[in-house]
């Protein structure tokens, strides 16, 4: 599903009305009858309207008189000078004032007799929000968060409709309808949460109108990543799913690699190689039977890698990951470079992968390999010199400009995790806060390293690979709540790898 920001969507809004002759008024009745919809479908006895001065007003204007229309007992709270609408809101506001309806000024009316409404529709700020909000608009957030049942028109109000930070305060709603596509604010950051279970409704902007703004950033729903995975043909052998290799693994750092390669295994590949330092090859080895050993000369607990078995492993992979749990240090960097200068296939960076390389960063433009990047925020900021909370406050934008800038596909993590390889753009939700424990990323990295041995693309593993690692993190939740593991992770991903 199509994912906008608030000046895609205007920008789309004004086209629908400048070329397509499609008048405001029409969209925003539109928008009104959708949300009306819903609402009737939640069979309300008594409805609060907090509406705003700008169009999210007016919409909840044009809602308090659908409902009205169909005898529903509704209230509007406008806590604004009526001097300040314009436009359709005002039109709207005006038809209510010919209605004989009571429009309340005062909210702590609302607070005061909150038992009578069993739904407050949030009407109060929409995309148009900008910059600080008062500390009487805070007020009226707060009120709204004390009803039964809340639902957002158009995104939570307090969210930024462009990355989900919430601008001092917000609305945590139990559903949000809104209009034609996603906004950002509805999957990323608090924005995430605050929206409750998001309703899209189309309100007749035509498909023609929406394709002309050539929108390459998209939600990953159920159906979505999971029809890019293939089913196998019975006349199959392990050679036919890639040969991947995982190097990383220090002394005192084994666990990572550990994850990293029964993550693999678990995802379905048939040769997973295990390439680390032989000191901590009788932990690796006991943990998982099925990999294939290789272990290597180490220094003070450090992979030494030597030439040939580097040139071997080259010939031979289909796959490499490089990071994990590995240590940082001048022969690992050169052993990095060694492997993107060489190695044509595919490549995956993650943790002291990435970290080695922030010293030379541009190495990834002369990389010959085919080069996915897995930063946390952390690492990220290790790697563009940007801030945490920066890289946080622009997910999409970050990783787009990073993909670009250095040809390689970023799947930077996060409680939504944005996939880009600098044109398209994907921002996964599946996952849970447990997932926030350590090791999980590093299942993550098994995960990608053997979708892409498996034969998806770098997009595509990138993609399936977060989404699936989510939804295993979510079956996960269901049995272990927020003590679940990296390893209760691995044990679920199979269940969604099946026809
Ligand atoms: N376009 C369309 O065709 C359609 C659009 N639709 C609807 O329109 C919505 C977007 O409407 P919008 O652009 O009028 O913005 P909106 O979210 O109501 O807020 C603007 C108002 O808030 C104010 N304000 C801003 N920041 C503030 C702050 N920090 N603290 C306090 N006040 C602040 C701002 O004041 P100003 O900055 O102008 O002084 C202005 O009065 C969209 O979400 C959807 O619901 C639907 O009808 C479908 C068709
Ligand atoms: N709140 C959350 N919701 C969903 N997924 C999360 C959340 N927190 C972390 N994750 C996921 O868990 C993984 C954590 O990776 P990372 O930070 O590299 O941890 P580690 O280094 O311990 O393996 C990432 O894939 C991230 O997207
Ligand atoms: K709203």
């Amino acid at each position: 599903m199509l994912v906008v920001n608030s000046s895609e969507m205007k920008q789309i809004d004004l086209r629908a009305i400048e070329i397509y002759r499609i008048p405001g008024i029409v969209l925003m009745e539109n928008a009104a009858h959708s949300v009306f919809e819903e609402i009737a479908k939640l069979n309300p006895r008594k409805v609060a309207i907090v509406c705003g001065p700008g169009n999210n007003g007016g919409d909840g204007f044009a809602v308090a008189r659908l409902l009205k229309t169909h005898s529903y007992d509704v209230d509007v709270f406008f806590c604004f000078d009526e001097k300040k609408l314009k436009g359709d809101a005002k039109v709207n506001y005006e038809i209510l004032k010919t209605m004989d309806f009571s429009i309340i000024k005062d909210i702590e009316y609302l607070q005061n007799n909150m038992i009578n409404y069993d739904l407050v529709v949030d009407a109060l700020f929409g995309t148009g929000l900008r910059g600080e909000i008062s500390e009487e608009s805070k007020r009226i957030i707060d009120v709204i968060n004390q009803g039964r049942f809340i639902l957002s028109i158009d995104i939570p109000s307090g969210i930024n409709s462009d990355n989900g930070k919430s601008i001092g305060k917000c609305v945590y709603a139990d559903i949000t309808i809104t209009f034609e596509c996603k906004k950002y604010g509805h999957l990323l950051g608090e924005g995430r949460e605050a929206s409750g279970a998001v309703i899209v409704k189309k309100i007749s902007i035509p498909k023609k109108c929406m394709d002309e703004q050539n929108i390459k950033t998209f939600s990953c729903d159920d159906k979505f990543p999971l029809s890019i995975y293939k089913r196998r043909n019975f006349d199959t052998n392990k050679g036919d799913f890639g040969k991947v290799y995982i190097i990383g693994g220090s002394y005192n750092m084994s666990g990572a690699v550990i994850l990293a390669l029964k993550a693999a295994i678990k995802t379905g590949s048939g040769l997973v190689c295990g390439v680390y330092p032989e000191s901590i090859i009788d932990r690796v080895a006991t943990q998982i039977p099925e990999i294939i050993n290789i272990p290597c000369e180490e220094k003070n607990g450090f992979l030494e890698i030597g030439v040939d078995m580097l040139n071997d492993i080259i010939n031979k992979a289909d796959v490499i990951s490089i990071g994990i749990g590995m240590g940082k240090g001048h022969s690992l960097l050169e052993m990095i470079k060694y492997i993107l200068y060489k190695f044509k296939g595919y490549v995956v960076l993650d943790a002291d992968g990435l970290n080695n390389i922030c010293e030379d960063i541009s190495l990834l433009n002369e990389a010959n390999s085919k080069v996915i990047i897995t930063p946390h925020p952390g690492e990220m900021s290790r790697l563009t010199g940007l801030t945490v909370d920066y890289i946080n406050s622009n997910r999409v934008e970050v990783a787009k400009d990073f993909a670009n800038k250095y040809g390689c596909v970023v799947l930077l993590k996060g409680s939504s995790t944005v996939v880009s390889n600098g044109e398209e753009t994907y921002i996964n939700t599946s996952g849970n806060p447990g997932m926030a424990t350590a090791g999980s990323g590093d299942v993550l990295t098994g995960m990608i390293t053997s979708l892409l041995g498996q034969g998806y693309g770098l997009l595509e593993s990138g993609i399936l690979g977060s989404f699936l690692h989510g939804k295993a993190g979510d079956e996960a939740y269901k049995q272990y709540g927020y003590g679940l593991t990296a390893t209760d992770i691995i044990e679920n991903v199979g269940k969604f790898l099946k026809f």
